[in-house]
C-alpha cells in the first residue's frame, strides 16, 4: 500500500525504509531539505547498522522516496505515520511538532474529500491523538470527526538495533479510534506475524508509556540494588544478577521448557539509562501523573536514582586513588549506549563533567559520536582531548574509566596495564580478566 511518514529521525527513517522493504510504496516527509536530500541521493541521515544498503535497496526497487512537501506526498495516499519528536520542556510533553503536522493535514483535509487515516507513532502521553491531535485537525479542515481516521502505533525500536528491532518486533500495537484505520493498520503490518495488540489511541500511547516506565524502573532497582552490594563488601551483583535472572518470570522460555541463554534484559547495572527516551518518557508520564493529582513516587525515585548514577563512578574512583587533581583519566564510549552516535541524556556527559570539576586531565573516546559529545558538551569540551588511539590513550592514563560497552573496547582487558585503575562502568567485563589490575565496578567493592 502507499503511506507517507512524517519525521526521517531514528524512527521515522527505519519505519520507512522498513516498510518499503516488506513492498510498501513509501514517502518519506521532512522539514529539513539537506535530510530529503541526501536520503534521494541514498545516503542515510543517522547511523544505523544495515540502514544504507537497506535504504539503497528500496530506492533501486522505486519504493522509498523523500520530499519537503508534506501534500504532495498526502496526495498519493490515505494512510500518514507522524514521526516527529515529542521532546521534554521542564519535564512535560512538547507536542509543538505532532501538533504542527495535525494542523498541516487538517489543512489537506479541509480541501479534499478523501477520507485519511492519521497516525501518530511518536511517543505522546495518554489521550493525546484522541484529544489534542483529533482537535488540531478538526479545527484545520473545519470537517467533523467522521472525515478522517485516527491511529496510534507506538514503535519499540531499540538505537542501534533499530533495523533489526523495526523487522523481528515482539508485538505490534495498531491503536485506532475507527474500523477504516483499523483495516488500514492491519493491511500496513500484514507482512509481519507476530502478535497484534488491537486497541483505542489512548491504550496503545499507554502501553508505549508503561513499556519504557518499566524497563527504566528495572535498571534503577538494579542500580541500587548494586550500590548496597558495593557498600556491603563481598557481593559481587553480577552473581547477584545471574541468580536472580535465572528465575523465569525475568527469563524468557523457549519452546522445549528451558530458560533461553542468558540474556540480562535490563538488568545489567552501571552507571545510569541515558538515551533520547527512558529519561525523558518516564519524566513525561511523571508530570502526567502529577497534572491528574497523583504522587507518581514509583517514577520520581526511578529518575532520582538515575540522577545519582553516574557520581558512584567518580566517588568509588576518588575513593580508590584519592583526590583526582591533576590525574590522567581517560573516558572510553561517549554515546549512550554502543552503535549508536547519539549522546543525548549520555551518562559520559555527567561523567566528564564531575571529572573536569575535580580538576582532572581527561582525554576521551568513542568510535563514532565525538562530534556529537563535542557540540552537547558546549565550550568545556575545549578542556577535554579527544583521541583516535584508545590503546594508547589507555596506557598512557592513571585511570581508565568505560563508560559505554562498545565491542572495540573489548581488547582492553589484553593491554596488561598492571598499574591502571580500570573502571568498568557498564560491567562488559569479568574481574577475572583483570586479575592483575587495580578493576574497579558497580556493584563490586573491592576490600
Ligand atoms: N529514537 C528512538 O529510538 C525512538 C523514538 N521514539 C519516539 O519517536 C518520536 C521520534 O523520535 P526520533 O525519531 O528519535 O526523532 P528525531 O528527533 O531523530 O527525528 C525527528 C525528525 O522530524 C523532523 N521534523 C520536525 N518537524 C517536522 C515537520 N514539521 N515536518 C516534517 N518533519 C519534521 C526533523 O527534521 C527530524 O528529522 C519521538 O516521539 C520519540 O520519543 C519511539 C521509539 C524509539
Ligand atoms: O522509546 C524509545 O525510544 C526506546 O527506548 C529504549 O531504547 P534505547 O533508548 O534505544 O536504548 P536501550 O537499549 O533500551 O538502552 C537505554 C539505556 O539504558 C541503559 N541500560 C540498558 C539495559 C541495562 O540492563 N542496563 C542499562 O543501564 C543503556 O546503557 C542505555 O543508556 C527502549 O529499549 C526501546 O524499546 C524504545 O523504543
Amino acid at each position: 500500500m502507499r503511506l507517507a511518514v512524517v519525521g526521517t529521525g531514528y524512527v521515522g527513517l527505519v519505519s520507512g525504509v522498513c516498510l518499503a522493504a516488506r513492498d510498501h510504496d513509501v514517502t518519506c516527509v521532512d522539514i529539513n531539505p539537506s535530510i530529503v536530500s541526501r536520503l534521494n541521493a541514498g545516503e542515510p541521515t543517522i547511523y544505523e547498522k544495515g540502514l544504507p544498503e537497506l535504504l539503497e535497496r528500496v530506492i533501486q526497487a522505486g519504493r522509498f522516496r523523500a520530499t519537503t512537501k508534506l501534500h504532495e506526498a498526502l496526495d498519493t495516499t490515505d494512510l500518514v505515520l507522524i514521526s516527529v519528536g515529542t521532546p521534554s520542556e521542564n519535564g512535560v510533553i512538547d507536542l509543538r511538532y505532532v501538533l504542527g503536522i495535525a494542523r498541516e493535514i487538517g489543512e489537506y483535509i479541509r480541501d479534499h474529500d478523501r477520507h485519511i487515516s492519521v497516525v501518530v507513532k511518536s511517543t505522546v502521553v495518554p489521550g493525546t491523538t484522541d484529544t489534542a491531535v483529533r482537535k488540531a485537525i478538526e479545527e484545520a479542515s473545519g470537517k467533523g470527526p467522521e472525515s478522517f481516521g485516527l491511529g496510534m502505533n507506538p514503535e519499540f525500536l531499540r538505537e542501534g538495533e533499530a533495523i533489526e528491532d523495526f523487522a523481528y518486533p515482539d508485538r505490534i500495537v495498531l491503536g485506532h479510534e475507527d474500523p477504516q484505520t483499523l483495516a488500514r493498520l492491519e493491511e500496513l503490518y500484514a507482512p509481519w506475524a507476530v502478535d497484534k495488540v488491537r486497541v483505542n489511541t489512548r491504550t496503545a500511547e499507554l502501553i508505549k508509556y508503561a513499556n519504557n516506565a518499566l524497563l527504566a524502573t528495572q535498571i534503577s532497582a538494579i542500580n541500587e540494588i548494586a550500590n548496597l552490594a558495593a557498600a556491603l563488601g563481598g557481593i559481587d551483583v553480577m552473581d547477584v544478577v545471574k541468580g536472580v535472572h535465572l528465575d523465569k518470570r525475568w527469563n524468557p522460555i523457549t519452546e522445549n521448557g528451558r530458560a533461553a541463554p542468558a540474556i540480562l534484559a535490563y538488568l545489567v547495572p552501571g552507571c545510569g539509562f541515558g538515551g533520547s527516551c527512558f529519561p525523558k518518557d518516564v519524566q513525561a508520564l511523571r508530570s502526567q501523573g502529577v497534572q491528574q493529582g497523583l504522587p507518581m513516587r514509583m517514577m520520581n525515585a526511578v529518575l532520582d536514582v538515575n540522577d545519582l548514577q553516574p557520581a558512584q563512578v567518580t566517588d568509588i574512583v576518588a575513593r580508590e586513588i584519592g583526590d583526582l587533581r591533576g590525574k590522567r583519566v581517560v573516558v572510553l564510549g561517549l554515546a549512550f549506549k554502543p552503535n549508536t552516535d547519539d549522546v543525548r541524556e549520555s551518562a559520559s556527559l555527567k561523567i566528564v563533567r564531575a571529572l573536569l570539576d575535580q580538576g582532572a586531565d581527561v582525554s576521551a573516546h568513542d568510535p563514532i559520536a565525538v562530534d556529537h559529545f563535542r557540540r552537547a558538551f558546549g565550550d568545556d569540551a575545549a578542556k577535554v582531548k579527544f583521541v583516535e588511539d584508545w590503546q594508547a590513550a589507555a596506557r598512557a592514563a592513571e585511570v581508565v574509566i568505560v563508560a559505554t560497552s562498545w565491542a572495540d573496547y573489548k581488547p582492553l582487558a589484553e593491554l596488561g596495564l598492571a598499574d591502571t585503575v580500570l573502571f568498568d562502568a557498564r560491567r562488559m567485563f569479568r574481574p577475572a580478566q583483570f586479575e592483575s589490575s587495580r578493576y574497579l565496578t558497580i556493584g563490586r567493592r573491592v576490600a
